[in-house]
């Protein structure tokens, strides 16, 4: 209303005045004044009076005029807000620009600070890595001159234990000898013993007889004088076989003196040490010996009687060669007193050869008194003698050496544990430097023979040296790689996830993270990666889906997050989208979600691949992520091979991304979380793959043939990387010296079978690990954040509220 006044007061019509003369009036917002109220009054006053009267044709040109002029303000209108919006824009890319500009720098310094920190700590630990060298230079040498110790003292107590052993030999050949004479001695002795008997009652039986003959002779005596001279002739007669009697009694007497003598120097001869040998085995023989001497004498009376006599005369001896011993120490020492010293050496020299001649003596009649103690008592001789003794000093050398022995096992078990324990440490600070610098990080996982491989009889060929080297057995020799870390047969599902962790956490704060499997057909990347059949052990796939949402847990009060996650499969080089079931395919697929879109791989500005085509499902817990997978999994392409009842025909790529927004200072982070479980490179001949199975092998042999390409012009750094020639490359480029934390596992078979392919996947492996990447944080401030927000808005034709900019 307030234009139209406007309008009337600018053409000076009163139509309240000239209500007849009523015409199509138009209205020109050219003289629009902003005057107030008052102002307008005033003015609608003095248009009261001011009276023109304009004709009907001079009107309409008035009008025709006024929408003209209103068609060009329309014009100018349009043109301002054009010319706003343009400058809106411009002020927001300067903006946008000075923000980057600013936040370049403030990384560059922050870059450099790091850059600087790096250097130095790398210089800190190249000093370390000498230091440690040289100190595990000396300790590898301290341990090498233990060896070679441990290996002469070994030799040594070798060639003692031999010369004990045929000591032993000589001695027990010496002792059965002297028993079987000492036997034989015996067995003769008795067979005389009895002769002797037998011989003793001839003879009492005679002196019997000539007994009676000479009393019958007696009582006849007195009968005739005559007969004097007779009887003296028979009586002579008679003497005869008396004498006869006695001198056989006498040849017995010898004879059994004889054998007592032959004995005694049997019995001597054992007394006597043969040889100094000092064997332990002799402290076993001699209680047998004398054992054996002993029941020979309980046995036989005779015997007995022999050795009470023979202790006896011992003994007499002893004392008399103990007497005479201190006899001559006396004179000795008497003689020391007076002689002159000229004299004084002869005769010193006579005594001493006298008292070591005695001293043996003694000796040997104490040894013979032992010896015959201990026949009769049964005992056996507590060896303190001098005999002993060389066993006692070759019993104290053996536990001096076993001593030393241990103290060198010892010395030598700390060596390496001290060796183990600071190449760890090494590896550790080698791997923290590596990791700083962007290399892809290689595990390799040895799997157990299977069941199959056993059957064939094939060897096992691999072998886990330590937590970083593996040895493989080849024709040439044994060939040895090393890795970030090696998972023998035995390691557990968890072990290998519990290395894998420290990855999960870097997604999450906005890195780009990549976990693949690499390896032959059947080596164990699915079971890596997803985990088995049922899932009793679980792989990094599904643990990596509960650590997400733990981490996220615990920093619910610091950050908002949101997860999301797409699923594909390349197959013959075809990019599937897994939470699509294709019609017509073998697989059936409890949710089907109609016809598949093409999905295509694209890289964002920051080189972060992305599927696109490819529906992007939101999960709100591990569990509905899990459900997603399962899904995912349903629709995968699985059969049975030579080499795998359930071989994996596909690539599978699985891709999670979480954002992250800051509670306090707004800024957001988006991580993504690639999983990729590779199909198994094969030969068709070993797996027996036929028609489609055989198409399916060539795509992954050639998808995976152009991931070896890749991997070398990496590795060798070459300018062009082939990344182009294959989906799977394309997939891979952001983890293959692209901008992500990357850990390759390499799965190898431990069976002779499968040797070149264990060596083809352990090259590889070993030149991945070559290669770096550039891993950058995918985070914006608050104020990117919410300009990118505001774009969206207003490309989506949204209205943009003043207090958004
Ligand atoms: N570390 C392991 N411990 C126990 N069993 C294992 C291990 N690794 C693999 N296996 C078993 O070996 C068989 C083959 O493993 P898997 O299917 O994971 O091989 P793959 O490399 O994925 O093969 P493909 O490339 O043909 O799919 C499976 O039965 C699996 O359970």
């Amino acid at each position: 209303m307030r234009r139209w006044a406007a309008f009337r007061r600018w053409i000076g019509i009163d139509r309240r005045k000239h209500p007849g003369q009523e015409v199509n009036q138009g209205s020109s917002e050219s003289q629009l004044s902003d005057s107030s109220d008052a102002d307008q009054a005033t003015e609608a006053e003095r248009s009261r009076d001011v009276k023109i009267y304009i004709p009907y044709e001079s009107a309409e040109l008035c009008i025709t005029q006024i929408a003209e002029d209103m068609e060009a303000m329309k014009r100018r209108h349009l043109e301002m807000v054009r010319e706003l919006e343009e400058n809106f824009q411009l002020t927001a890319r300067e903006n946008q620009e000075w923000t980057m500009q600013k936040i370049r720098n403030h990384y560059q310094s922050k870059l450099n600070t790091l850059r600087r920190i790096l250097d130095l700590y790398q210089e800190k630990v190249e000093k370390k890595n000498a230091a440690w060298e040289r100190r595990v230079a000396a300790l590898t040498a301290q341990n090498e001159q233990l060896l070679e110790e441990q290996r002469a003292e070994r030799r040594r107590s070798k060639e003692e234990a031999l010369q004990w052993h045929r000591e032993k030999s000589k001695m027990l050949e010496l002792f059965s000898n002297r028993l079987d004479i000492l036997h034989s001695h015996q067995a003769s002795t008795l067979q005389e013993l009895q002769m002797a008997r037998q011989e003793v009652g001839k003879v009492q039986e005679m002196l019997m007889v000539s007994s009676q003959e000479q009393q019958e002779t007696a009582e006849e005596g007195e009968s005739s004088e005559n007969k004097g001279q007779q009887q003296t002739v028979d009586c002579s007669e008679l003497d005869l076989p008396l004498e006869g009697a006695k001198a056989r009694l006498e040849e017995l007497k010898e004879s059994l003196y004889q054998r007592e003598r032959e004995i005694t120097e049997l019995l001597e001869a054992e007394k006597i040490p043969v040889l100094p040998v000092p064997l332990p085995p002799c402290s076993v023989l001699l209680p047998t010996v004398i054992h054996k001497a002993h029941a020979v004498c309980s046995a036989v009376a005779e015997a007995r009687a022999l050795l009470d006599r023979l202790i006896e005369e011992n003994q007499a001896a002893l004392v008399e060669a103990r007497d005479k011993l201190d006899h001559l120490q006396m004179a000795k020492e008497d003689s020391n007193d007076r002689e002159d010293k000229t004299t004084d050496q002869e005769r010193s020299d006579e005594y001493e050869s006298s008292l070591s001649l005695l001293q043996e003596t003694v000796r040997e009649y104490e040894v013979s008194q032992m010896a015959l103690d201990c026949i009769k008592t049964g005992e056996s001789p507590v060896t303190n003698d001098c005999d002993a003794e060389g066993v006692k000093s070759v019993g104290e050398q053996l536990l001096l050496l076993q001593d030393q022995l241990k103290q060198i096992k010892e010395e030598k078990k700390k060596v390496i544990e001290n060796y183990t324990s600071e190449r760890t440490l090494r590896k550790k600070y080698y791997n923290m430097v590596e990791d700083m610098k962007g290399k892809i990080r290689v595990f390799c996982r040895i799997r157990p023979l299977s069941r199959n491989e056993a059957a064939q009889g094939g060897a096992v060929i691999v072998d886990k040296i330590d937590d970083y080297s593996v040895t493989v057995e080849t024709p040439r020799g044994p060939r040895e790689f090393q890795f970030d870390k090696v998972f023998g047969a035995e390691a557990s599902q968890e072990e290998l996830f519990d290395d894998t962790n420290r990855l999960i956490q870097s997604a999450i704060d906005g890195y780009n993270v990549c976990i693949f499997a690499y390896g032959q057909t059947g080596s164990g990347k699915t079971f890596t990666m997803v985990g088995d059949k049922e899932q009793k052990n679980p792989g990094i796939m599904p643990r990596s889906f509960s650590a997400i949402f733990d981490i996220m847990r615990e920093n619910s009060t610091k950050f908002d997050f949101k997860v999301s996650a797409y699923m594909l499969e390349l197959y013959n080089d075809r990019l599937q989208d897994l939470f699509v079931s294709l019609p017509g395919e073998a697989h059936t697929q409890p949710q089907s979600h109609g016809q598949a879109r093409r999905v295509e791989i694209k890289r964002n500005r920051k080189g972060v691949v992305f599927a696109q085509g490819a529906e992007t499902k939101e999960a709100s817990s591990a569990q509905e992520l899990y459900a997603l997978f399962q899904q995912a999994c349903a629709n995968r392409h699985i059969s049975a091979t030579k080499m795998n009842v359930e071989s994996s025909r596909s690539h599978l790529i699985v891709g999670i991304m979480v954002e992250s927004r800051n509670l306090t200072n707004g800024s957001v982070s988006t991580g993504k979380l690639s999983l990729v479980d590779l199909a198994g490179s094969e030969r068709a001949a070993k797996t027996g793959a036929k028609d489609h199975q055989l198409k399916e092998a060539n795509s992954i042999n050639k998808s995976l043939s152009a991931l070896g390409d890749v991997i070398s012009a990496l590795s060798a750094e070459l300018p062009h990387v082939p990344y182009r020639n294959s989906k799977l490359t394309q997939v891979m480029q952001d983890s293959l010296g692209g901008n992500a934390k990357t850990l390759m596992i390499v799965n190898i078979s431990p069976s002779e079978c499968n040797l070149d392919e264990t060596l083809t996947s352990l090259i590889y492996a070993t030149r991945v690990k070559a290669i770096t990447n550039n891993a950058q944080r995918n985070v914006e401030s608050k104020e990117i954040a919410q300009l990118k927000e505001l774009i969206m808005k207003l490309r989506s034709g949204q209205t943009v509220e003043e207090e958004d900019v």
